[in-house]
């Protein structure tokens, strides 16, 4: 029998390991099979090579939880450790440099994501034990003890089968993982796609002898990302989905990441429908290094905005356990970042290249992430160009910019030159506004959705020669600027005149008064509302910042009056003053009533008097 010291600097590293995993304690589970793991795959590599001789038998891993022993073990039937194995892996190298970076990373939170392997296991135990056998013939079992304190025992011991058996004594703190449920749920979470069956077992139930229970593992062994995406069908894909997301809907399609230059990396990333933008999800991918869970954390691995999307990746190259700062600045995540943006615009394209029209039927759940995509990412902006589609306000028909600019080349270009795209925000409030510039010739597209605010900010920065202008943002006639001045049948005096009654107070809106020469078909006053302040007050509205104090102000709107129209011959006419005022108060409030601006003592003001008139 060998006693000795674990070789560490440190003579207190458990206290210190315990302290500093406080929070994340239950990866010991993760730690721990994972060894059993990869012990049962070297097994099978080197059987392969013809190293290991003789049947390898079952390879599985049991997790048998003993409430009456208080002990929690963990058993494989892998390559199995020699005493001289023990002692190099377990006593020496597995705390090399332990010290070094508990010093480095003291205060991150970082240190729950590093794997402390074999160690972790001291977090929950008194008192940890290993039984091995290693698979080289002629060897003896070899029992090891340690209960953290840095002295441990080694001895050999008599041991039939290969493979080793880690036994843990919980401890009192710990008590939770002698829980069947808990370690139940621990494994489900970490080991789901690992590729050794895993079997759990509650030591204290009662098995019926005459009984034949069907085990099953917790795992599946080989999740379909790691299969080639020609062996797979839809229903595959569909069926995966459902086992990651048991209650989720039908995804509208799939990408299989299948990389292994310039690093590994695989995986399936489901676009979610999304019916409202208030749905979205994130932290909605699984990470896993080699089918073993990592984390559901993905920010910094996946690009910001496609961290709507569901799924799984799967990498050995992603470094899992440093910290965030370091993950930004490591030049692999970095090409992964690239990587993933250039896959998921690729089959965007491809989809809108080969099936057009099930593109635009997902348009509503898709739009979101290729505007949100094309504003954050400048790369995936290139890409999409190509494929942004933006639907008519007529519904059904949908533009790519390219086909909006050929569409509109007569009747939409500026005096700049600048295509004017026209949108509407609200198709029905803004109905008559539409049926007036569709009515020039003009078409008009819909964005509607909360994102699109901030998509046409930032695309008039992007795009070149385009800039949009909401359906209600001036006179019909003005809407596309072209510097072209039609007459006012008006005298210069009778302008000035009008122009005057039109001054009166309302106080909740901030007015501009003009007079144009518009057709006589035309409102005899129009309301719209200015494209800048506008946009400026809707900012304001959604979210905070510089732009904040615009939301307080009071609405900008234009009334433009239309001089060519014959009401204002008779009303200019009129001898009764108080009742022509009464009249041009009533065209003014009609035009606002169309903008949804008169509201509140406005409004009553306004049916009172129609009444008086009537
Ligand atoms: N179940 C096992 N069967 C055989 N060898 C094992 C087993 N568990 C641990 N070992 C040996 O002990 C070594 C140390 O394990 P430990 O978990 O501390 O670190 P690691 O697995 O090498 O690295 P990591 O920090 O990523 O877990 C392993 O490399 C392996 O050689």
């Amino acid at each position: 029998m060998q006693k000795g010291q674990i070789r560490v600097q440190t003579e207190n590293i458990f206290p210190i390991i315990k302290k500093f995993l406080y929070s994340d304690h239950e990866i010991f589970v993760r730690e721990l099979v994972s060894n059993a793991v990869d012990a049962t795959q070297k097994l099978k590599t080197l059987s392969s090579i013809g190293e290991a001789k003789g049947e390898l038998g079952e390879l599985r891993i049991d997790v048998i939880v003993d409430a009456k022993t208080k002990t929690l073990s963990i058993v494989d039937r892998g390559v199995g450790m020699t005493a001289e194995e023990v002692d190099k892996y377990i006593n020496q190298v597995a705390f090399s440099g332990a010290e070094e970076f508990l010093d480095k990373y003291k205060d991150a939170n970082i240190i729950g994501h590093f794997g402390l392997g074999f160690y972790s296991s001291f977090m929950v135990s008194d008192k940890v034990e290993i039984f091995t056998k290693s698979f080289r013939e002629n060897t003896k079992g070899v029992f090891w003890s340690c209960d953290g304190s840095p002295e441990f025992e080694l001895y050999e011991i008599d041991k039939e089968d290969r493979g080793t058996r880690i036994v843990m004594h919980i401890n009192e703190e710990s008590q939770e993982f002698l829980e069947p449920g808990r370690i139940r749920g621990i494994l489900e979470k970490f080991c789901r796609f690992l590729p050794v069956a895993i079997y759990f077992k509650d030591a204290g139930e009662e098995v019926k002898t005459d009984e034949v229970v069907e085990e099953k593992p917790i795992n599946n062994t080989n999740p379909i990302w790691v299969k080639k995406p020609s062996e797979l069908t839809a229903d595959d894909y569909q069926q995966f989905y459902r086992e990651l997301y048991p209650y989720g809907e039908t995804p509208l399609f799939w990408i299989h990441l299948n990389v292994d230059y310039p690093f590994n990396l695989t995986g399936i990333l489901y676009f979610p429908k999304i019916k409202q933008s208030y749905e979205i999800q994130k932290d909605k991918i699984q990470l896993y290094s080699n089918q073993v869970f990592v984390t559901d954390e993905v920010k910094d691995i996946v690009p910001e905005f496609l961290m709507l999307l569901h799924g799984v990746i799967d990498s050995p190259d992603i470094p899992l356990n440093v910290s965030r700062s370091y993950l930004q600045g490591d030049p692999n995540v970095k090409k992964i970042n690239a990587h993933i943006t250039k896959k998921v615009a690729d089959k965007l394209e491809e989809i809108f290249r080969n099936d057009r029209k099930s593109f635009e039927e997902k348009w509503e759940s898709l739009g979101l992430f290729v505007k949100y995509g094309m504003m954050t990412d400048d790369k995936f902006l290139d890409k999409a160009n190509k494929f942004l589609v933006m639907e008519d306000a007529a519904g059904g028909t949908f533009y790519t910019l390219e086909e909006y600019k050929a569409a509109t080349e007569a009747l939409q270009k500026n005096k700049d030159g600048k295509t004017v795209i026209l949108y509407t925000t609200d198709p029905i409030q803004q109905d008559a506004y539409i049926k007036a510039a569709q009515g020039k010739g003009y078409k008009v597209i819909k964005a509607e959705t909360l994102i699109d605010a901030a998509f046409i900010n930032n695309m008039e920065m992007k795009w070149e020669g385009v800039s949009f202008t909401r359906v209600d943002a001036d006179i019909v006639d003005n809407l596309i600027d072209k510097q072209e001045h039609a007459a006012s049948v008006l005298s210069a005096d009778e302008e000035t005149r009008l122009k005057e009654l039109f001054q009166f107070d309302a106080p909740e809106l901030r007015m501009t008064v003009e007079v144009k020469g518009l057709s006589a078909e035309t409102a005899p006053v129009v309301a719209t509302r200015p494209e800048f302040m506008r946009r400026m007050k809707d900012m304001g509205a959604a979210g905070g910042g510089m732009t904040a104090f615009y939301a307080t102000m009071p609405d900008e709107v234009t009334l433009t009056v239309n001089g060519n129209h014959k009401i204002y011959q008779s009303l200019l006419q009129e001898a009764d003053q108080a009742k022509a005022g009464k009249q041009i108060r009533n065209l003014a409030d009609l035009a606002l009533l169309s903008q949804g601006l008169l509201k509140g003592a406005s409004l009553t003001n306004f049916i009172n008097r129609s009444v008086e008139l009537m």
